[in-house]
């Protein structure tokens, strides 16, 4: 029997014989998207050849996406070379960055520099772990009471239950938190170089069948917001989530006016101010300037999830004139979710991201690939605090936009 043509595919779904996202069972993945994307080119009347012109395989992309239609492009830049000392990242390297906002690489880039002429970052992961906190129901305090004081002395039942899906991650610890009868069990699991959320989700749901076989409570649902993921939230930041890591560097004073057109007591200033005198003012979980543009732009280059950059702002920026006249600064992300193994990371584009910065796929030791992607992500994010407060202080934000981004 022939394969079906794409004319007869588009007939059977306009006649509702088969649905949109059934289609793969009857071609190629590739194929059954050029129907998806004739079909919607006809509907809606939009142009989507270019939305076809995409460079992986269509298959190998389905664990990343439903009903596919084509692929999106994002310009690629990188800043650097930089030089950095980390826990796990080491030498220097360049940082890939996407991103369609211009000006956006140059300020990293000049930070980059800045940071090179002052012989180079330093960057150490400081806390790791994954989180997922399912809610059960329970009748009323004293039964919390109860399955609190289960949860403390049955943990190694939990961690046997929970690590018998995976052969990489491990049961860290559980935290619960009593809210009249909810009772919010946060499981942290050491994910090594995956991100985890599948992970941890697959792992914490294998527990909870053992703390409903075993106890009166009740699984209401296996993420109950306390996790907590692609969501605002202080938990995050004072807990930390993912990888929290930090980078810092000193400058001479001579490198930042030469440089960056301005003093360090100008930037110190200009980080208390706005940073956190406005950050606390505006009620803001960020106390930093622009952490996000590095996170964002370096989680598209490395196929990271795109929703995470939510707690990937969850950062802290310091500067302070030393005793020396010279310009200590630091960027401290709490909650920085990065994976070099699984989820997005395996696309071509994004493995050549991992590939630029030397760390894709699984580390030796297994979780160093992912502590070293999230010591790089920390010193991109400090060059473009570093270049973002420096423009403000010589008063060339505007300027810089206008010239290089419209
Ligand atoms: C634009 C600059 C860097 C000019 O800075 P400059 O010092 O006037 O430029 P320069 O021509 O003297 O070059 C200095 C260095 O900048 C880099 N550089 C310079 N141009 C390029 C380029 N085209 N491509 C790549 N790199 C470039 C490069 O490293 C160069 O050194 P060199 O390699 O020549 O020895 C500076 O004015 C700057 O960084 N401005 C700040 C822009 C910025 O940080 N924007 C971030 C986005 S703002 C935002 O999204 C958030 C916000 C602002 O709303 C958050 C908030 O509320 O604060
Ligand atoms: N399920 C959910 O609720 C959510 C899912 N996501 C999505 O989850 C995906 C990321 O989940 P994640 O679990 O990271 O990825 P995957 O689901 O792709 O799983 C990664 C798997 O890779 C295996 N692995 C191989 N080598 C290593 C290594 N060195 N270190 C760690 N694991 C290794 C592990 O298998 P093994 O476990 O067998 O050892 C691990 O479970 C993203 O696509 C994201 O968008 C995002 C948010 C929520």
């Amino acid at each position: 029997m022939t394969d079906p043509t794409v004319e007869d595919l588009l007939e059977r779904v306009r006649e509702g014989d088969v649905r949109l996202h059934e289609l793969d069972d009857h071609v190629d993945a590739g194929t059954a998207a050029t129907v998806r994307r004739r079909l919607v080119a006809d509907e809606s009347g939009a142009d989507l050849d270019v939305v076809g012109e995409y460079a992986f395989d269509a298959a190998a992309a389905d664990p990343n996406i439903d009903n596919m239609i084509g692929g999106v492009q994002v310009p690629l830049g990188v800043a650097g070379p930089v030089a950095v000392d980390g826990g796990a990242f080491d030498g220097d390297r360049y940082l890939p960055m996407a991103t369609t906002e211009g000006a956006l690489v140059a300020s990293v880039n000049r930070g980059c520099s800045v940071i090179d002429a002052a012989g180079g970052a330093t960057a150490r992961v400081t806390k790791s772990g994954m989180t997922r906190a399912p809610v059960f129901r329970v009748a009323d305090v004293a039964e919390a009471e109860a399955l609190v004081e289960w949860v403390r002395d049955n943990e190694d039942r939990l961690r046997e239950a929970a690590e018998s899906t995976t052969s990489h991650g491990e049961l860290l610890g559980v935290t619960p938190y009593v809210v009249g009868n909810n009772v919010y069990l946060r499981f942290r699991f050491d994910t090594k170089d995956a991100m985890g959320m599948n992970m941890v989700t697959i792992a914490t749901g294998e527990a909870c069948d053992v703390v409903e076989a075993e106890t009166d409570a009740e699984l209401v649902a296996l993420s109950g917001n306390l996790c907590s993921d692609k969501k605002p939230a202080a938990v995050n930041a004072v807990e930390g989530r993912g990888r929290s890591v930090t980078a810092d560097v000193e400058i001479p004073r001579e490198v930042v006016e030469e440089r960056l057109h301005t003093t360090p007591v100008a930037i110190a200033e200009i980080n208390t101010r706005k940073n956190h005198v406005g950050s606390a003012k505006a009620g803001s979980l960020g106390f930093n300037a622009h952490v996000a543009n590095a996170v964002a732009a370096m989680f598209l280059a490395t196929g990271q999830d795109a929703a995470q950059v939510v707690e990937g702002s969850n950062a802290i920026t310091t500067a302070e004139a030393t005793a020396d006249g010279d310009l200590y600064v630091s960027v401290s992300i709490a909650s920085l979710e990065v994976g070099t193994v699984g989820g997005g990371t395996k696309l071509p584009t994004q493995a050549a991201g991992l590939d630029v910065l030397g760390v894709r796929g699984g580390g030796d030791p297994a979780g160093s690939n992912a502590d070293a992607l999230a010591e790089a992500i920390a010193v991109g994010a400090l060059a473009g605090e570093l270049s973002l407060l420096a423009a403000l202080g010589s008063r060339h934000l505007a300027s810089a936009h206008a010239d290089l981004g419209r």
